[in-house]
């Protein structure tokens, strides 16, 4: 099972998430009190090995602004939040990162639809820690996809068993205050999707 935890800002916690074996780490470059400029995001991603996955998270901005942060900050990894139109996906192809296209269930749900390497399927309100009925995707939802949403070490065996991903995302869960990681949380959330 794929695991990424989302919206780090302090080196201490990427080196949490990556020790306790997180296999994509994620810093928000968009509006959010996990935001961090594509400096800083530039500065964590340093110190993530190249096995880990870094991705930058972006809600309804262009293309371009898009292209211009994840040149700055190093990421691997772009996640659209924001309903963006198939041309957004196409117009990001030349970067050579992975491109993840973020919904909420209501929106096609085959992973490359978009021309996406993976899928998201989140809350709504993502970034809220919003929980939603995780079971409704079952066998809707299709190739890579991961679940998020409201996951949190205490409820994410139940969520997958609900419905089925390849891969999981987190980031309220794992955090003591909006915006604030907790190293112990993040240890428990891989300790739980991982047995
Ligand atoms: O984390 C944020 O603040 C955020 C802001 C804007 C877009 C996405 C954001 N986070 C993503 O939301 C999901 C799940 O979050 P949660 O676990 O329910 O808090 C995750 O994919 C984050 O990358």
């Amino acid at each position: 099972m794929f695991v990424k935890i989302c919206g780090l800002s302090q080196a201490e916690h990427v080196a949490t998430a990556v020790g306790a074996g997180a296999d994509a780490i994620g810093f928000v470059m968009t509006r959010s009190p996990r935001r961090v400029t594509p400096e800083r995001a530039a500065e964590l991603a340093a110190e993530v090995p190249g096995h880990v996955l870094t991705v930058g998270v972006f809600r309804g901005e262009d293309p371009e602004t898009v292209r211009a942060a994840a040149l700055t900050s190093g990421v691997r990894a772009v996640q659209l939040h924001g309903r963006h139109p198939h041309a957004d996906f196409t117009a990001l192809k030349d970067l050579g990162v992975t491109l993840i296209r973020a919904v909420d269930a209501q929106a096609d749900l085959r992973c490359g639809a978009y021309d996406e390497d993976l899928l998201l399927v989140d809350a709504p309100h993502a970034g809220s820690g919003e929980q939603w009925d995780w079971g409704a995707v079952r066998g809707r939802a299709s190739g890579r996809w991961m679940l998020a949403g409201g996951l949190a070490p205490g409820n994410v065996r139940a969520a997958i068993e609900a419905a089925g991903p390849w891969g999981v995302d987190v980031s309220s869960g794992v955090e003591s205050a909006p915006g604030v990681k907790d190293s112990r949380l993040i240890e428990e959330f891989l300790r739980s999707v991982r047995g």
